[in-house]
């Protein structure tokens, strides 16, 4: 679906994208980055509205730089900004659009019912757009992203500035773009959790760089890391304590569980097969214990920032 090769593109005083090579398939793929990454500007490239410096790229098989307005006949595109005129009604506005991209009338009202229907703002479609809160603003430029029947859309923090519900609907609605309609889905967000989600593939860039591009399952591989957790009893009022004691006892090293929900209950061990499993089950039976829970951990996609964050910190010890 989209291809690019070494592209960069370098402001005055800053490089925005830096010798970025990556691919990207069909499914719901998440462009994961903190703010100023690169994000926007790569969509900007990939839509033939802003040249790179160098470099090249390709969308569904056609050179953004020769064939940016083939590209945006096909490919659906949310911007990240607030761009809707206030004083016309969501129908207005996204007839509007289906009719620039080509539609005629009769479809492009039809297409505009259909869509409005579908991103959930069928009942308020009359009233005039300075009147919605962010989520229907948000759901109506989504609506003109895909009025015109995409192969592919480009979404860009479609959850900005929404109460957690409202994030949750617009994922759900993000997921529905790709299973009900078949239409392939790039969408930004700097929030890890919610593309781990959404997203069949993510592709992660930090400082213009790529940082890593995978599937989601990959990315929460599980590791060999061994979640604990027990409940106490009134022979060992603190029962987590009672077993990292006894755990040590046995030479094995227990960390607490730190970052995970429940912290403070939690053990984490590294399991060193199955006999590990064997030895915690029976030590939490010796001590009374209730065994809550014994699982392995998946990796977060937050340690992949997090694992850079420290690559970076120690490559700079080592410079100093
Ligand atoms: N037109 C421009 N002129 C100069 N610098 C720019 C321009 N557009 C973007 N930049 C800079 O390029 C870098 C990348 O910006 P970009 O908007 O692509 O990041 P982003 O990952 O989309 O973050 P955000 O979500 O905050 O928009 C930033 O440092 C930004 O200041």
């Amino acid at each position: 679906m989209i291809a690019t090769e070494s592209l960069s593109k370098r402001f005055p005083r800053v490089t925005a994208l830096d010798r970025l090579s990556v691919d990207i398939g069909a499914g719901v793929t998440g462009l994961v980055g903190a703010n100023g990454a690169g994000k926007s500007t790569l969509i900007k490239i990939l839509l033939g509205l802003s040249p790179a410096s160098e470099g090249r790229a390709e969308v569904l098989g056609l050179d953004v730089a020769t064939r940016g307005a083939t590209i945006r006949e096909r490919v659906g595109y949310m911007p990240e900004h607030d761009c809707l005129p206030p004083d016309v009604s969501a129908t207005e506005f996204v007839v509007h659009m289906a009719r620039m991209s080509g539609l005629p009338p009769a479809a492009a009202r039809e297409r505009t019912a259909d869509t409005l229907r579908h991103v959930g703002l069928y009942e308020e479609r009359y009233r005039p757009i300075g009147g919605y809160s962010t989520g229907m603003k948000q759901r109506v430029k989504l609506a003109q992203a895909l009025v015109h029947d995409p192969q592919l859309v480009f979404l860009d923090e479609p959850t900005n500035g929404l109460d957690p519900v409202g994030r949750d609907d617009m994922l759900a609605l993000i997921r529905r773009i790709h299973t009900d309609f078949g239409i392939s889905v790039l969408v930004t967000s700097h929030l890890l959790g919610e593309l781990e989600r959404t997203c069949d593939h993510v592709v992660v860039v930090d400082g213009g760089k790529l940082l890593r591009s995978s599937s989601t399952t990959d990315f929460t591989q599980t590791t060999t890391t061994l979640a604990v957790e027990v409940t106490d009893t009134d022979d060992h009022p603190d029962g987590t304590r009672a077993l990292r004691e006894a755990l040590h006892a046995r030479g094995m090293t227990v960390e607490d569980g730190g970052g995970l929900p429940g912290a403070g209950h939690i053990l984490l061990l590294t399991a060193q097969g199955e006999d590990t499993y064997d030895l915690v089950r029976d030590v939490v039976a010796d001590l009374g214990l209730g065994l809550v829970r014994m699982e392995q951990r998946r990796h977060h996609i937050s340690e992949v920032f997090r694992s850079s964050d420290e690559e970076r910190k120690e490559a700079a010890g080592h410079v100093s």
